[in-house]
């Protein structure tokens, strides 16, 4: 808890746990390269989608991910605007806290652009974007990577959003999907939302 409320600090990322990277992801890159990979021919089992693949695709994954725009035309996952609102809304504090990819030159601008296009302007006041996650303070983190890791020990629990490719992650906390946000949250941080 904050030392100055009460109130429960929830962190929530973005690619993967509020917009559709894989989706967009592979909607880009079969139009680019018909003849290539396609989405369809497995489930992810690893983080990178361009570790995933065979490395002579890396290049063209990284090229996919690095266009300016990218990050901007994700799509939000389903039941996100919504719960999003409802944490806000009832009482939990909350902010966006996503990890920019800092080879793409739009990426922090489409972000932010994309939480106010889809999940209102005051998400977007609500972001915090930073390559090390471990300097944020909060009571949770909301996050698909299989572990979260920076230069400080994290004052948060990791709630794993569930995925393919997170299903070995080492915390004991998982959220399969938006419609439990309130099971999974609430045992966590001692009280419902207000
Ligand atoms: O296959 C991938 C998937 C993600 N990334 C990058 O990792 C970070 C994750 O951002 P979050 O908002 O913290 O989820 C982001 O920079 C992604 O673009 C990647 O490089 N390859
Ligand atoms: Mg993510």
């Amino acid at each position: 808890m904050s030392p100055l409320t009460s109130t429960p600090l929830v962190l929530v990322d973005m690619d993967g746990v509020l917009v559709d990277l894989e989706a967009a992801f592979w909607d880009a890159f079969e139009t680019a390269h018909p003849a290539g990979p396609r989405r369809t021919d497995g489930d992810r089992t690893v983080f990178r989608i361009d570790e995933q693949l065979d490395p002579q695709w890396r290049d063209a994954v990284r090229s996919i991910m690095a266009a300016p725009g990218f990050f901007g035309g994700l799509r939000p996952v389903p039941g996100a605007v919504e719960a999003l609102d409802e944490m806000l809304d009832e009482g939990w504090d909350v902010r966006i806290c996503t990890a920019p990819l800092l080879h793409n030159p739009t990426c922090a601008s489409d972000k932010l652009a994309s939480l106010a296009r889809h999940f209102g302007q005051r998400w977007a006041e609500r972001a915090v974007i930073t390559k090390d996650k471990t300097l944020v303070r909060g009571d949770v983190l909301i996050d698909d990577k299989p572990v979260v890791n920076g230069d400080w020990t994290p004052v948060w629990k990791h709630v794993v959003f569930a995925a393919t490719y997170n299903q070995a992650a080492p915390s004991p906390y998982r959220m399969t999907g938006w419609a439990s946000w309130r099971q999974t949250l609430t045992p966590l941080l001692g009280r419902t939302a207000a």
